[in-house]
């Protein structure tokens, strides 16, 4: 489930009165997510997504994620802008919440990608980065190696309630990749979460790519890592899919080409990916109930990928 917070029906109907979108239809809470609460609107004179920004996105990043948005937009990317209202204000307070009425987009995410999908999503990928050159806003990335550091301390020897070695696992990690992150890689704002579920398609096309939300300035090659680890394995992370990984990085290097020195650190920054939502999900499986309303993700099925990268460098390049 992804609604936290409810929203009355006068409420709505009013807020879309403000953006003259014709009178409200209906609307429904959308199951899928786990960080905001997200629902489906239908007016007059449209479909579209109303975002309720809980506790994970601070309010104060909301205009960098939503000057992303229209950047990337102007550029003709499908990534959804937030509508301004008729006073040209795009971040409203619904229900208590910062909020933003958003585009709609055609597409489905999927579970089981093809090679061509995996292809189309590297080449959006590269798009992407192609258009952000551009872009001077800034936003740290705290989930960066400073941030795992952190992360990994807070997280302790809970984490081999887990599965035992799991904390000595991560700290061999940390150390092997503080001795070898690169420092001198192109730099730029990047997704840095976009997984198959952030990935809207019809067909073998990308109709949208959504949920900006952990946007941050880091590496630019990172974001080709991540996206690799989180669409070149089975949901568990014990296969690895060699002919999904290799079409996503040709499509990204259709429209955008790696430099000799990126393609070289791919190993160590997926490392550094997988290592990401491993801890992350690791703090979330030990700070969420097993009875809460949310689904909590699997850490070990990046842990798998961990060992995996750390086993064959050379899935890189065969
Ligand atoms: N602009 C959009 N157009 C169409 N559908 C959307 C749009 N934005 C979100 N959705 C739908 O809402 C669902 C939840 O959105 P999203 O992934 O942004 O949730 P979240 O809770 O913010 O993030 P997370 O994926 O990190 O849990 C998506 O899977 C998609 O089905
Ligand atoms: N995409 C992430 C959640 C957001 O950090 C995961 O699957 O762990």
């Amino acid at each position: 489930m992804a609604v936290y917070t409810h929203v009355p029906a006068e409420e709505m109907a009013a807020l879309l009165m403000r953006y003259g979108v014709g009178a409200l239809r209906s609307f429904k809470g959308i199951a899928e997510g786990v960080e905001n609460s997200n629902y489906l609107v239908e007016a007059e004179g449209g479909r579209f997504i109303l975002t309720l920004y809980e506790k994970r996105v601070d309010a104060g990043d909301l205009p960098f994620f939503l000057a992303l948005l229209d950047h990337l937009a102007d550029r003709g990317l499908p990534v959804p802008r937030a509508l301004k209202d008729g006073e040209g204000v795009q971040i409203q307070t619904v229900a208590g919440r910062p909020a933003c009425l958003i585009e709609f987009l055609e597409g489905v995410s999927l579970s089981h990608p093809t090679p061509e999908q995996a292809r189309a999503t590297g080449q959006a990928l590269g798009q992407m980065h192609g258009a952000l050159a551009d872009f001077t806003p800034e936003r740290p990335n705290t989930l960066g190696l400073a941030g795992w550091h952190e992360l990994a301390g807070r997280c302790g020897t809970a984490m081999d309630e887990i599965v035992p070695g799991f904390s000595a696992r991560i700290a061999e990690e940390l150390a092997f990749l503080d001795a070898r992150w690169p420092a001198d890689l192109p730099r730029s704002v990047i997704h840095a979460d976009l997984f198959p579920d952030n990935v809207l398609m019809l067909g073998d096309r990308v109709t949208g790519v959504i949920d900006f939300y952990f946007a941050c300035s880091e590496i630019r090659a990172w974001d080709v890592a991540v996206t690799h680890s989180a669409w070149g394995f089975s949901a568990d992370g014990r296969d690895y899919d060699a002919a999904i990984g290799r079409a996503l990085i040709e499509g990204y290097q259709a429209a955008h080409p790696l430099t000799d020195a990126e393609r070289a650190a791919l190993p160590i920054l997926a490392r550094g990916a997988a290592l990401r939502f491993t801890l992350t999900r690791a703090w979330d499986w030990l700070n969420t109930p097993a009875d809460a309303l949310v689904t909590r993700k699997d850490p070990l099925a990046f842990l798998r990928r961990l060992d995996f990268y750390a086993q064959h460098p050379e899935c890189f390049t065969a």
